[in-house]
């Protein structure tokens, strides 16, 4: 082979590496797909490959020590043709914009899957808020809501906790939004503390949805939870949680990770103890000696896999070396197109982030509803009705990739698109 053409086919093996981490082209190539399975044409397609409205604002924050920073933030909201839009908001260093358009596409596709009266949304703010002090969080959080203002509300947009916000950060939002409209609106966010509206199971409700797509997963692979080894990348709401519910369902969590590394032990870990070592980050492993790393975790010997951190972690170049039988992404988007096809080809069953994860934004959805009568569920109902909503989405989907001879991830969009297509098609949009 020549020097020219190996430096070609170098740049060509660049670039497609490059593309499948692309989060936002490899939505648009999933979405082409599914819509033309479907049925569409390609107008549906150029309708959707695209958030409708993408806002990007400078919020200047007063920091403790009296200087100015400005920060940046995005909020993107795919489609509205269904209704308001949803989904949550992260403060993070690496968000950029590309990541908060696709993710907003994913929040489309899930309130699709689950049936919610809903579009996708997203939104993110560039910062690391593990290094911002309390009151400095707080007037972020508030910059944040009066930079956005025009575009959300109970009946636009409606915000909700996602990597590094929580229900503090939601409870901000909404007293700033109260107090720019003059009137207090509890259904303008979602995630909120229980005395401010919040619902009960909110907290809990993204693992307990991962919960019930492994339990429905292993049936699928005629496996039993009971005594499987569980691996789980990520430690914050939706890991934590899930160790525990996996923990006290009888399985073996043998492995957990926090951004800085993990912990494992092939004869189980303490999840309890973990619970209660755990800041509110998410972080815990600097208490222990014995780390592995975030890479060796992934790759480990185990039954169930569930990443649960950020995105582009199962990438072509440890997807061979995956030993579960199930991975269940309960992260968005931590599995590239081509992990996926390898995965799939290995027989490993990819349970798909628009599904496992599912579970926060439903009971997002129940806490707007219960804004909005203001008539408030016990735990209990609100349990049983995620559940209901979660078995329903997963045999929908796993039936839809038997049925087309499709994976889960393909067979998701198929089942997710759907609505947000023919809401546009009958308002007449295409
Ligand atoms: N909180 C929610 O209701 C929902 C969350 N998700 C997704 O679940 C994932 C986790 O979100 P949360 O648990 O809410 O966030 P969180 O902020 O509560 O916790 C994040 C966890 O990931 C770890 N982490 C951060 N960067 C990492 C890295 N580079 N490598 C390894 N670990 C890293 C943190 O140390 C922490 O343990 C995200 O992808 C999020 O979008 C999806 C649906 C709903
Ligand atoms: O609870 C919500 O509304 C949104 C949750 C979210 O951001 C997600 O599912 O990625």
């Amino acid at each position: 082979m020549s020097a020219n053409t190996l430096a070609n086919e170098i740049k060509k093996e660049q670039q497609q590496e490059q593309e499948s981490l692309n989060l936002f082209y490899s939505t648009q190539t999933v979405i082409q797909k599914a819509l033309s399975k479907l049925g569409y044409t390609n107008e549906m397609f150029e309708l959707l490959k695209e958030p409708i409205r993408m806002l990007t604002v400078r919020i200047p924050v007063r920091m403790d020590d009296g200087s100015v920073q400005i920060f940046t933030g995005y909020r993107s909201q795919h489609n509205d043709a269904v209704g308001p839009t949803k989904g949550g908001v992260r403060f993070h260093p690496e968000v950029d914009e590309e990541e908060v358009k696709a993710l907003s596409i994913w929040m489309s596709l899930k309130c699709g899957i689950t049936d919610l009266p809903y579009g996708g949304g997203k939104g993110g703010i560039i910062c690391d808020p593990r290094k911002m002090s309390f009151r400095e969080l707080e007037r972020l959080s508030r910059g944040y809501v009066r930079a956005i203002s025009q575009i959300v509300g109970p009946t636009k947009d409606i915000p909700a906790p996602d990597v590094y916000t929580n229900s503090q950060i939601m409870a901000w939002m909404m007293d700033e939004y109260s107090r720019l409209r003059e009137f207090d609106s509890p259904a303008f966010i979602t995630g909120k503390p229980i005395v401010l509206g919040g619902s009960k199971g909110r907290e809990t409700a993204t693992a307990a949805g991962v919960t019930i797509c492994i339990e429905e997963a292993v049936k699928k692979k005629g496996m039993e939870l009971k005594g499987a080894r569980v691996v789980i990348q990520g430690f914050g709401n939706a890991g934590s949680y899930l160790a525990k519910f996996l923990h006290d369902a009888g399985a073996k969590v043998v492995a957990v990770s926090d951004v800085y590394g993990g912990i494992y032990d092939p004869d189980g870990l303490d999840i309890n103890y973990l619970l209660d070592k755990r800041d509110s980050f998410g972080t815990f492993s600097k208490l222990f000696d014995n780390t592995i790393t975030n890479k060796e975790l992934l790759e480990l010997e185990c039954d169930i896999l569930v990443p649960a951190a950020i995105s582009n972690q199962i990438t072509a170049k440890n997807a061979a070396n995956i030993k579960a039988a199930i991975v269940v992404e309960a992260a968005n988007g931590p599995t590239t197109l081509e992990a996926t096809h390898i995965l799939t080809e290995r027989g490993i069953l990819l349970v798909p982030d628009i599904l496992a994860s599912a579970g926060g934004v439903t009971v997002s959805y129940f806490e707007w509803v219960q804004n909005n009568q203001g008539y408030y569920w016990s735990e209990e109902e609100v349990k049983e009705k995620l559940a209901a909503v979660m078995t329903q989405s997963f045999d929908s989907i796993y039936n839809t990739a038997e049925a087309h001879e499709v994976d889960m991830r393909l067979a998701a969009y198929m089942v997710g698109i759907k609505k947000v297509a023919e809401a546009s098609r009958f308002r007449g949009w295409v």
